[in-house]
């Protein structure tokens, strides 16, 4: 057998499902992999090894080739700009990336914008002609409306709870989101067989 295919895992939301969707393509993914500590999980009966990332580090690992392909959110692909093949739309962690403000917003000059997602936000309100202050945050993004730190967020929604919960409403919709699997341009070529048989694997679920 070669090498190991190795595979730039996301830990949380993401290889819950990714967990799913594996199972359903015949590859059965350890259950317990995001949860225990160990970082790089081997899977030769599949060929292929796990290294567990950080999601916002997924298309890092790919990129420098550390990672032959990953699975990561189209969000993070967005903010990152990593030179990267997308290969697959895998339909799954589906939410969308909007506008957000509280129900009494009025515009201002040089609004403040709070974000987990820099780039994806100043390059959406450059597109519509408006001057904004953008200001990064990395979590919790919501508070900021709520407690004067910026008069509009631009971040996840999926069910809606998290507005509900804190008064806020969905003013617009930037994009749509799903997980991607991605690959290094080298790799692809390299590992062309194994990667592809993946995607036929993985493509007959989604
Ligand atoms: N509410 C949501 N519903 C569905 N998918 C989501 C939701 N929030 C995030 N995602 C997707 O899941 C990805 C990872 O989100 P997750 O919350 O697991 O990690 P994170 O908050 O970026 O990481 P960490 O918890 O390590 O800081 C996001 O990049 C996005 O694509
Ligand atoms: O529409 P909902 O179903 O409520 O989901 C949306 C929430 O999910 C994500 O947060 P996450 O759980 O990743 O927490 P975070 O605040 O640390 O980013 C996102 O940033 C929203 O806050």
């Amino acid at each position: 057998m070669g090498d190991l295919l190795k595979v730039a895992m996301p830990k949380g939301r993401i290889y819950k499902q990714a967990f799913k969707l594996f199972h359903q393509a015949g590859i059965p993914l350890p259950e317990e992999a995001d949860e225990s500590r160990k970082l790089i999980i081997p899977f030769p009966e599949a060929g292929m090894e796990f290294i567990m990332a950080k999601p916002v580090d997924v298309p890092t690992y790919v990129e420098y080739g550390v990672a032959d392909i990953g699975i990561v959110g189209k969000d993070v692909l967005m903010e990152e700009n990593r030179d990267v093949y997308e290969l697959l739309d895998l339909a799954i962690a589906r939410c969308r990336m909007s506008v957000i403000a509280l129900p009494d917003w009025k515009p201002v000059i040089n609004p403040r914008v709070a974000t987990k997602y820099p780039n994806v936000a100043s390059q959406y309100f450059r597109e519509k002609g408006q001057q904004v202050e953008v200001i990064k945050l990395n979590g919790s993004i919501e508070l900021a409306p709520m407690i004067g730190l910026a008069d509009r967020i631009v971040d996840m929604v999926e069910t809606g709870q998290t507005l509900r919960e804190n008064g806020l409403v969905e003013m617009e919709e930037i994009f749509q989101i799903t997980s991607r699997l991605i690959a290094n341009r080298v790799s692809y070529r390299m590992k062309h067989a194994e990667i592809q048989r993946l995607c036929d694997l993985l493509q007959v679920t989604v």
